[in-house]
């Protein structure tokens, strides 16, 4: 027998094509499982990665397909084997819903690494549905891939932290850089960038923003805390920072389109490391004196893992740190009442149900 709860409609919101435009979408939702966590959804952040899906950049695009991966939303119910969470409690998931369990990557707590790893949309479920995610009224997600959301966390600032934020704080945990003192760079200031400063600053670095224009200067320097700011097409300016007597620790690289590498491998000192964090299917290239003169690093980093999840949560808790979000209401109940903010953006969809 299978369960008698039925499968619950949902509207979200889909792209059909490379356009990048969403439109609304009817579907169903599996019957909650003994695992699962039905949710509904309050909040959504927008991750560039949401614009390269829908656009295609990787190629690998189906639709019609429903993103986001920064979902914060309300428990509506959950299955049989759900010890965890109940009915009301404000949760978030993020990019991964799914792994094989079994592998060393899955037992070592990384499950991010996971060959077997589910997007929570643009792939297929175990039951051989496509995943889709949270621009939309209602998500079910494995309780495995659920965290709770701190009570000093405002739901809608704790949306982008389910990506943004945990992707800049796994590789400063992982690669030992969490000691005050420390020198970065972020490179980029948007969604995943703006989370570097604040994560990093709540750390106790020194760090810089290094910006393809002087736009952001303000919004770096007096609403981020950053303590400097490099405009990376200034020469003058690049050169004088890498001439500075010490160089940087890291810099987290966020910019998402090809770009040279050498400018910024100058910036750091001896045993550096810059850490691409942009999705860029591009060949990137750059000489190897510039690694091998200072033994510098060129790495990456995927998001984070659950347990990073529910660490980094609490440290912003702790820290007191927010997204800097501007709110966007639903865009299908006509009520537009954008607010307040700047560099990232939250869609609403809890007026789905105005749609059905
Ligand atoms: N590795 C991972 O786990 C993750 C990867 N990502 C990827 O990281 C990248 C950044 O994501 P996110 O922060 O959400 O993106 P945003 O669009 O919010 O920010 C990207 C920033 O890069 C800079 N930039 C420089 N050149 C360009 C360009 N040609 N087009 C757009 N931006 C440019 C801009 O900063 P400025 O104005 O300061 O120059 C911009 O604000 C994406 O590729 C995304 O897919 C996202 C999350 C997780
Ligand atoms: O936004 C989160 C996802 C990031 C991501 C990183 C690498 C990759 O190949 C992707 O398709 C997405
Ligand atoms: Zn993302
Ligand atoms: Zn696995």
């Amino acid at each position: 027998m299978g369960s008698v709860r039925p499968e619950k409609p949902v509207v979200g919101y889909a792209a059909r094509d490379a356009s990048g435009v969403l439109a609304p979408y009817r579907y169903t939702l599996r019957q909650t499982g003994p695992e699962d966590v039905l949710m509904k959804v309050l909040y959504c952040g927008i991750c560039h990665t949401d614009l390269h899906q829908t656009r295609n950049h990787l190629g690998m695009s189906n639709y019609p397909m429903v993103p986001g991966h920064e979902v914060v939303g309300e428990v509506v119910e959950v299955g049989s084997d759900v010890s965890k969470f109940r009915a009301g409690d404000i949760v978030g998931a993020g990019v991964i819903v799914g792994c094989c369990r079994n592998c060393g990557q899955c037992k070592a707590n990384i499950e991010q690494y996971c060959n077997k790893r589910i997007w929570s949309y643009n792939d297929v479920y175990t039951d051989g549905r496509p995943t889709r995610g949270g621009f939309a009224s209602a998500m079910i997600v494995d309780q495995k891939f659920v965290a709770r959301i701190p009570a000093g966390l405002a739901p809608e600032q704790a949306a982008p932290l389910l990506c943004a934020g945990l992707t800049v704080y796994s590789p400063l945990k992982h690669f030992g850089l969490t000691a005050g003192g420390l020198k970065g760079g972020i490179l980029g200031l948007g969604g995943v960038g703006h989370m570097g400063v604040k994560i990093a600053k709540a750390m106790g670095h020194h760090v810089t923003v290094i910006s393809s224009s002087d736009k952001k200067r303000e919004e770096a320097v007096e609403h981020l805390g950053a303590d400097a700011y490099l405009v990376s097409s200034d020469e003058g300016a690049m050169a004088s920072a890498a001439a500075a007597a010490e160089g940087m620790d890291y810099i987290i690289d966020t910019v998402p389109v090809a770009h040279p590498l050498e400018p910024y491998l100058a910036l750091l000192k001896v045993d550096g490391k810059l850490i691409m964090m942009g999705v860029i299917s591009e060949p990137l290239k750059f000489v190897t004196p510039t690694i091998m003169l200072g033994r510098k690093s060129i790495t990456g980093s995927f998001i984070g893992s659950m347990a990073e999840t529910e660490e980094m949560l609490e440290f912003c808790e702790k820290q007191r740190l927010s997204s800097t979000i501007e709110l966007k209401k639903c865009v299908g109940c006509k009520k537009n009442q954008a607010a307040t903010c700047h560099q990232r953006n939250a869609f609403i969809p809890n007026n789905a149900e105005h749609h059905q």
